[in-house]
């Protein structure tokens, strides 16, 4: 279980994290929808340990993202893939999917390169598995983006707005790689503008708002008019992202 307990984050005088509680079970897709500046990358960051918590705990599993000692092990379970590529350029395809297998997990090179092309090609990208970043789409950045993450078997997937950077097409094919994914049991924290994706994906959807954690429905409820819409807040932010 990932388990974030009443997290607080602040950046001089904002509060940009109040007190937020999570769990997310192995299996869960769990979607964090909320306004732009209402924290959800800053819980991103926190989970994976870039930011040290100003109050509260984070354990992935039983790991302390707090404690140095247990920071690399809670990182090996969640796996992160952000909103820009961050793909190393000198490096193909299938040499960035690896880095992380031989140097971390410190598999044998031909091993961690059999199994990173495996990943390319689940991810549709054998034809370019030896292409460099600045010779790949966008899109196929991010396919490898999510194809280094997956490289390092992770119990939990944390994605941080990963269509953001996307054309609506490439947006497409990233998106219904993770619905593949999600559908395969992949456990999932997915912060994300795309609230119809998350909508099918999706076990819960919570709601930041400010830094407050305001609701953590099944997706069900979050959509009905006596559940998440009933909040003012929701129902608002649901109207103006459906107007965008
Ligand atoms: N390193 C930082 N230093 C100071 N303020 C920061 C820092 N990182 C984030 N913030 C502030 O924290 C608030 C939350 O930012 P965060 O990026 O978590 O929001 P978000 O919900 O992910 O927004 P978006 O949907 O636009 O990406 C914002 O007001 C932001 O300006």
């Amino acid at each position: 279980m990932l388990t974030v307990d009443k997290v607080r984050k602040v950046f001089g005088a904002t509060t940009v994290l109040d007190g937020v509680d999570l769990r997310i079970r192995p299996g869960e897709v769990v979607s964090v929808l909320g306004s732009s500046g209402s924290g959800k990358s800053t819980l991103i960051r926190c989970i994976n340990g870039l930011e040290r918590l100003d109050g509260g705990r984070i354990t992935v599993d039983e790991f302390d993202v707090s404690k140095p000692r247990e920071l690399a092990e809670a990182r090996k379970r969640s796996g992160t893939v952000f909103q820009l590529f961050n793909l190393y350029p000198h490096m193909t395809a299938v040499e960035n999917v690896m880095l992380a297998p031989v140097e971390v997990l410190k598999r044998p090179r031909r091993e961690a390169e059999a199994q990173a092309r495996a990943i390319l090609a689940s991810v549709g990208l054998s034809p370019r598995a030896d292409a460099y970043p600045a010779q790949l789409s966008g899109g196929q950045r991010q396919r490898v983006g999510l194809a280094r993450a997956l490289a390092m078997e992770p119990r939990y997937l944390l994605l941080d707005e990963v269509t953001s950077a996307l054309d609506p097409e490439m947006t497409a094919e990233v998106l219904a790689i993770l619905g593949e994914l999600a559908r395969g049991g992949t456990t999932m924290l997915f912060v994300t503008h795309e609230i119809e994706f998350a909508r099918r994906i999706s076990d819960r959807i919570v709601f930041l708002d400010a830094g407050r954690l305001l609701v953590d429905l099944p997706t069900v409820e979050f959509f009905s008019p006596a559940g998440g819409l009933a909040n003012p807040r929701i129902a608002q932010f649901l109207s103006k992202m459906h107007k965008d």
